[in-house]
């Protein structure tokens, strides 16, 4: 029978489906990172270049790190026998888990991986195979391969290889847990070594959780351990091993129910469903529970907190507070690895990865913390064990912990000499990532304000947004539309959301607000050309008319239109109702654009409103854009551009932006700003500093101020598409109220980037007035 969770499941698993198909199969590629562009570069790249790095290996090995990926590579290994808590699918149906970790590897700590999934059940083939590999990687993380073989693998290819072999579902898994274990110990007033621990599982994960424990002060003796045959007691014969043996106990105790009574944690790390809430009363005081199967835990946390309200509750998803998962750990603790070229992964280097992640936790909220979090600061608690995945302070303590440790304890080839500046050059790959987004839908999913009110309700993107918005809970949609129309397609595209019940609308032909909108249009026209009969004509035809007016009117709190039709049009009825911000002038309206690709984020202004602006609008729209930046957590460094390099040419354009450069000097001395410049010399300081070493802006520009429309948008769309860039924006700025108008090429994730930013726009106006007034 379809229940609303089961459709709920099957929506997902179809979007699952999707995401992995479009538009290109598969999470992955390879891109190069040298230019092939003409004769020379080939022969440089490729024969007969190419013999010179071969032929310095050949005489000294550790050159490979210098002239070759390997420093920078890691295999993701697995011979599918335990994949997540699915089981043994084998090593083709993992592909898509070990890509994942591929993906995940990159995006957190810009690793390199290839994922190598091997048909290889025996210990002795794995082995073989993977020891045969060390000349490709600069270290071996090896993923869902089922107890007790991986133990086997691991111990061995340790001793064979000179490069760092993880088992990431053992010591990953082991080192977020501790930390969640220390962390909620200390919360509950608990000693590590009076704790009684119960585990499901006595796999991989498990195992290697209890050893870690018990080297932070765990007991064995109150350690009990069991799987699928139950309790691991003296006199087992099934499916006992030598790694299950310190922990086998002299009892008559056969179940999970009969050992459970008076334990402070339960460590699930088995199959979905196998903890029943009935027997949660049984454990003691403020337990914790780490229900860690994954895709589905052993218990879910409603059900948990029904049966136990005292209990700290830990799964491994993300869809959850406290998720302990492994990937707070493998991509760090690789980072610190194969920066300094550390031959192992010890235990001192794990403990270093446990410490630095508890301590993380219980910091106090930074500037850093509170902007990765936005709305929702993080303060060490119950609901707070351990960082989420996303907090961009977990490379910055983890790394250098991990790479410290290597350094002291002697494996690290290449020791890192200055350990401030490697924290800096961290930070850079932190503002780098992908990660730029995350503030904004924090920001967006704690505000209480999130009406978004859409002029396209009828599109396909802006329904397909609007589910996802719903779901994630960025914002609560208004959609502009015919009912019949919407119902429709919401039934044609098979989404799940239904008018009414999830999301209010307007219907522009037949709406009790008509009269309202229309003698607000009225008031709002009158004098710049409206007349009542233009102004009903305008209401009924125009969406977008309508979607500013509702926000105008307060019955939403930011607008989105634009899926169709020209920008200029649009912009026109935006800057009628909604109209620009006080001591702003409508001339000042402007957009920003950002770029984020591989190659870091870069903005551009001003992209789509003023064709030929003055230098007081460039110095306006520099200063609105360096406002907006900082809302990602960045911290602008703008280049006004120019076809003149510093004085170089003095044309009527490049005074301009010479003067721009100027009034912004005067105006916001505190911005990080120059001109006029080349394009180049704004993304390269060694450049920059051969035409002029005195300008006042350092490093790399990451705003680029152009000094025409052309200009702006002719960049736009080349390095949007040379750099296979995702573009967010326009994102217009200077208006009253947030309103953004999108443009036709948009994509559906494009729109929800879009809410989420207006509803944290919407979310930080409010916070603002709120300061004014009070
Ligand atoms: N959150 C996280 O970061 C991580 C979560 N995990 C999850 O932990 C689980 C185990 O992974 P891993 O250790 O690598 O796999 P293994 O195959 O090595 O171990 C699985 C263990 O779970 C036991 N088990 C399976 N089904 C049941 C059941 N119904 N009742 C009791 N015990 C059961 C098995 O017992 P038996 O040997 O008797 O079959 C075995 O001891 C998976 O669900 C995985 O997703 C793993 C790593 C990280
Ligand atoms: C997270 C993980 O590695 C697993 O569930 O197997
Ligand atoms: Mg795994």
């Amino acid at each position: 029978m379809n229940t609303p969770e089961t459709d709920k499941k099957a929506d997902f698993d179809e979007a699952a489906l999707f995401f992995h198909k479009y538009p290109t199969p598969g999470k992955l590629e390879i891109q190069a990172t040298k230019p092939l562009g003409n004769q020379r570069d080939l022969a440089l790249a490729y024969s007969p270049g190419v013999a010179a790095p071969c032929l310095a290996i050949r005489d000294d090995p550790d050159t490979a790190a210098d002239y070759t990926a390997r420093a920078n590579l890691v295999g993701v290994v697995s011979n599918g026998s335990a994949v997540l808590g699915l089981g043994n699918i084998g090593p083709l149906a993992s592909k898509p888990v070990m890509e994942g970790k591929a993906v995940l590897f990159k995006k957190f700590a810009g690793i390199d991986v290839f994922d190598i999934e091997i048909d290889a059940p025996e210990i002795h083939r794995m082995v073989e195979t993977v020891a045969a590999l060390e000349p490709t990687f600069g270290g071996i993380n090896l993923e869902d391969i089922k107890a007790p073989e991986c133990f086997e693998v691991e111990e061995q290819l340790k001793a064979r290889m000179g490069i760092p072999v993880f088992h990431d579902d053992q010591h990953g898994t082991a080192i977020i847990v501790a930390a969640a274990v220390l962390n909620a110990l200390e919360l509950a007033g608990k000693d590590i070594s009076k704790v009684k621990i119960v585990t499901s599982g006595a796999g991989a994960a498990a195992l290697a959780c209890l050893n870690l424990l018990v080297s932070l002060g765990a007991e064995i003796g109150n350690i009990w351990v069991t799987d699928r045959f139950g309790v691991a007691y003296k006199g087992r014969v099934d499916e006992m091993d030598r790694w299950k043996d310190p922990y086998v106990k002299d009892t008559e105790a056969r179940t999970l129910a009969d050992v459970i009574g008076g334990a402070d944690v339960f460590l699930g790390l088995s199959a979905a469903g196998v903890l029943k809430p009935d027997l949660l009363h049984l454990m003691a005081d403020k337990p914790l529970i780490l229900a860690l199967a994954n895709p589905n835990p052993e218990i879910m946390p409603e059900a948990a907190r029904a049966a136990r309200p005292d209990a700290m509750i830990c799964t491994g998803r993300s869809d959850f507070p406290n998720q302990v998962n492994n990937v707070l750990c493998f991509p760090y603790i690789f980072r610190g690895a194969l920066d300094c070229g550390a031959r192992a992964i010890n235990e001192d280097m794990k403990m270093a990865a446990v410490r630095a992640i508890a301590a993380l936790a219980r910091e106090e909220p930074s500037d850093v913390a509170a902007r990765a979090y936005s709305g929702e600061t993080p303060i060490f608690g119950p609901d707070f064990l351990i960082p989420s995945p996303f907090d961009p302070r977990l490379i910055l303590r983890i790394a250098p912990a991990v790479a410290k440790a290597a350094c002291e304890t002697g494996v690290a080839n290449r020791p890192i000499a200055d350990m401030a500046a490697y924290v800096e050059k961290l930070t850079r790959f932190v503002f780098r990532s992908g990660l730029i987004m995350k503030p904004i839908f924090s920001t967006a999913k704690a505000a209480s304000a999130k009406r978004v009110v859409y002029a396209d309700g009828e599109d396909e993107r802006v329904l397909r947004a609007a589910q996802v918005v719903l779901e994630e809970g960025i914002a609560q949609p208004i959609l502009i539309g015919r009912p019949q129309v919407i119902d429709a397609r919401l039934e044609r595209y098979g989404l799940r959301i239904r008018r009414g019940t999830d999301f209010d609308f307007i219907n522009p032909e037949d709406d009790p607000r008509y009269r309202v909108y229309v003698d607000l249009l009225i008031e709002l026209g009158g004098r710049r050309g409206v007349t009542p009969e233009a102004a009903r004509n305008m209401v009924r035809t125009d969406n977008t008319v309508i979607a500013a007016l509702a926000v105008k009117r307060g019955e939403a709190e930011a607008m989105i239109c634009g899926l169709e039709g020209r920008f200029a049009r649009h912009l026109r009825q935006v800057n009628l109702i909604i109209g620009p911000r006080p001591h702003i002038t409508d001339h000042d309206l402007s957009t920003l654009s950002m770029l984020i690709s591989q190659r870091g984020v870069l903005f551009l202004t001003d992209t789509y409103v003023t064709i030929d602006p003055s230098a007081e609008e460039i110095a306006e729209m520099t200063i609105l854009a360096a406002e907006e930046i900082r809302r990602f957590g960045i911290e602008p460094k703008a280049a006004l551009l120019s076809y003149s390099d510093f004085g170089s040419r003095d044309a009527e354009s490049a005074q301009k932006m010479r003067k721009a450069a100027q009034i912004l000097a005067s105006r916001v001395p505190d911005l990080e700003c120059d001109g006029e410049m080349h394009a180049d010399s704004a993304l390269s300081e060694a450049l920059r500093q051969r035409v002029y070493p005195h300008s006042r802006l350092t490093g790399e520009a990451n705003l680029l101020v152009f000094p025409s429309l052309d200009a702006a948008n002719i960049t736009l769309t080349a390095l949007r598409t040379m750099l296979d860039a995702l573009h967010v924006g326009p994102i217009l700025l200077g208006t009253d109220k947030p309103a953004h108008i999108l443009t036709p090429s948009v994509t559906s994730r494009g729109v929800v980037n879009m809410t989420a930013l207006a509803v944290a726009e919407a979310a930080h106006k409010a916070q603002a007035t709120l300061i004014e007034t009070a």
